[in-house]
């Protein structure tokens, strides 16, 4: 006999990851959508959550959290961070799991997530690929075997419409590069260049943001010696893989006790 499908409400259903996700749910023969939530003031309410496919999922887009949420085991969640919080307050709530996407939390915002966690499962990651997360592995070990006589710069690029920089992923790509190197990313972090700057400190980190058309995600982190450079890279060029990555993420949620989770989890990458 099949386990019984994995019910799934969508935040921010009109977004480009909502939609992303929705359509991802709908061809899941392990998953079933159960709810879709926008602001109220989103000309979607009221309509199907599948319409833009052509497809009818008998759901209705709503603004009501509660209404949404009714019945769903997870909730995937790509808004903003203010509207993840409120999500995720009712959610810790109703015992309804979360898988956060959003990105720009602040350290308070943060800590918030975390003391939710207390009281339901939420794995939260700012880049749900499983590529990115590989490369977040392989960022600890280029760091720690060229600590020295290496300068370390990360470069993102992402289309017109983001409006956090840097990116979470980029954000992240800093953090596993500090750790390693045993620097503190809120110390040694330069965020852009202009002017005058005097030479570069080697202790540094830098962070350079692109914005541009419809670039998905792309990230590089730079290290640059004497004599030779490396750069480790990662391209999406589909949004696709965030949402299968949320899917897989949503699916592992499922079983778990409450807590705060993230993409190692999910892949067994610890
Ligand atoms: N972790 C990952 O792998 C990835 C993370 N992201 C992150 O996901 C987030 C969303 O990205 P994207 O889909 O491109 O953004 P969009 O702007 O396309 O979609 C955001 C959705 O959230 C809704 N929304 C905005 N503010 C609130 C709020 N306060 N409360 C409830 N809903 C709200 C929007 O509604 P309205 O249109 O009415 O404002 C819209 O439906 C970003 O933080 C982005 O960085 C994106 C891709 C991958
Ligand atoms: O806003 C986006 O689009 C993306 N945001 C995430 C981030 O901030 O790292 C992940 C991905 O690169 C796409």
């Amino acid at each position: 006999m099949s386990a019984s499908p994995v019910k799934i409400a969508i935040a921010g259903s009109s977004g480009r990851m909502g939609r992303m996700l929705i359509e991802a749910v709908l061809n899941a023969p392990d998953c079933q959508l159960s709810g879709a939530l926008d602001q109220p003031s989103s000309p979607a309410l009221g309509s199907d959550p599948a319409a833009f496919l052509g497809k009818s999922s008998g759901l209705t887009i709503t603004a009501d959290l509660r209404q949404g949420l009714a019945g769903a085991d997870v909730l995937i969640d790509f808004t903003r961070p203010e509207g993840t919080l409120a999500h995720l307050a009712v959610c810790a709530e109703l015992g309804v799991k979360v898988v956060i996407g959003t990105t720009g939390f602040d350290a308070q915002q943060k800590a918030q997530i975390g003391s939710h966690a207390a009281r339901t499962g939420v794995m939260m990651a700012p880049n749900m690929s499983v590529g990115v997360n590989v490369v977040l592995g392989l960022l600890d070990r280029a760091a720690r075997a060229l600590s020295e006589g290496f300068d370390i710069e990360i470069i993102e690029a992402h289309h017109r419409h983001k409006v956090d920089a840097p990116s979470g992923t980029a954000l992240a790509m800093g953090e596993a590069v500090a750790q390693a190197l045993g620097r503190d990313l809120k110390t040694c972090a330069v965020y852009g260049r202009e002017g005058v700057t005097g030479e570069r400190d080697p202790s540094t980190i830098g962070f350079a943001t692109v914005r541009g058309g419809d670039i998905i995600g792309d990230h590089t982190v730079l290290f640059a010696g004497i004599g030779e450079r490396i750069e480790i890279s990662h391209k999406a060029s589909s949004r696709a893989t965030f949402a299968q990555g949320s899917l897989r993420a949503a699916r592992f949620l499922a079983t778990q006790a409450p807590g705060l989770y993230d993409m190692n989890d999910v892949l067994g990458l610890r």
